[in-house]
């Protein structure tokens, strides 16, 4: 009787050590698995957080340790401690969901951030630049103007009597002209050049390498298209037409005093100067 409740108790304990063994393996394991992900989150991430994942996986991996010795000693004395291997095994698996959801929240951030620089840098309507991205397109073109020594040349483009189209029309369809025009305008540019809404209903076209005859050329080229255009809004039940003017300014690139800031902003007020010249003179036409 006694012989079998002793062989009784030894087929528990083993079976408890090889339950407790299994647990610390699969922490040691989990562990394991949480710090090769933290390096290899940080192979993936930009600077800042890279170091993060860097240090993080350096200390899961130094606390693999604290998995490995319950097992060594297990396996040297057989004793063992069940409840420690039950908690060793949760911390190992909260240790796991905690980067995966870290690792979530981040990438999260990143895409709402691409997000925001985007929304930055187009206009919601048109899709074409926004104001402030323009301002940038400028600025570094008239940087690599004076580093090419080639001409650089904006337009700047407003629809002529806009505020009868969207009285006559309606606001929306005043939308649709909007996002039409910025479609024409696209179609008659090069690649490299720039198209941004900088107002309401003005826009600005930046020509790089172009000297003033190229830019006259394009610019009549635009309002031509813009004045045969049949119909500027495919809702409307009435077609809309309509006619721009448009003001031209080329930067020479001969050294300066002036920061390449103020030379946008001249640049900028000499093409309005033109725009506003082309107005009084009756609209629909180009000025320099
Ligand atoms: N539909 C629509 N209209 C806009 C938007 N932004 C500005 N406008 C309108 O554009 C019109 C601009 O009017 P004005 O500045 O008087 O110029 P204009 O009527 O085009 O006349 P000129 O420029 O002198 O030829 C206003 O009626 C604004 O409400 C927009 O995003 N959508």
């Amino acid at each position: 009787m006694c012989e079998i409740l002793k062989t009784e108790a030894i087929t528990t304990d083993s079976l408890m050590i090889t339950i407790a063994l299994i647990l610390y393996s699969l922490s040691l394991i989990t562990q394991a698995g949480t710090a090769f992900f933290a390096f290899l989150l940080a192979k993936k991430s930009p600077s800042p957080f890279k170091w993060g994942w860097i240090f993080l996986g350096i200390g899961l991996f130094l606390m693999l340790g604290r998995r490995i010795s319950p097992i060594a000693s297990i396996l040297e004395t057989s004793h063992f401690n069940l409840l420690d291997s039950i908690l060793s095994l949760l911390i190992s698996t909260a240790l796991l969901i905690g980067v995966i959801g870290i690792h979530r929240l981040m990438s999260r951030i990143n895409s709402d951030n691409d997000l925001l620089i985007a929304l930055s840098q187009i206009d919601p309507l048109t899709k074409c630049l926004s104001r402030t991205e323009s301002l940038y397109k400028l600025s570094n073109e008239i940087k690599r103007s004076f580093r090419s020594k080639n001409h650089l040349s904006i337009l700047e483009i407003d629809i002529d009597r806009f505020k009868l189209i969207n009285d006559e029309h309606g606001h929306a369809i005043g939308d649709e002209v909007l996002c039409s025009l910025t479609r024409s305008i696209k179609n008659l540019l090069r690649v490299n050049d720039h198209l941004g809404r900088i107002g309401g209903e003005e826009f600005i076209v930046i020509l790089p390498e172009t000297n003033q005859e190229s830019a006259s050329i394009i610019a009549e080229r635009i309002r031509k298209e813009i004045e045969q255009t049949t119909n500027f809004a495919q809702t409307s039940n009435r077609p809309v037409r309509l006619t721009i003017s448009i003001g031209i300014a080329t930067l020479i690139p001969i050294d300066s005093i002036y920061s390449i800031d103020s030379l946008g902003i001249s640049l900028l007020k000499q093409a309005d100067d033109a725009m506003y010249r082309a107005k009084n003179n009756g609209r629909n036409q180009i000025a320099l």
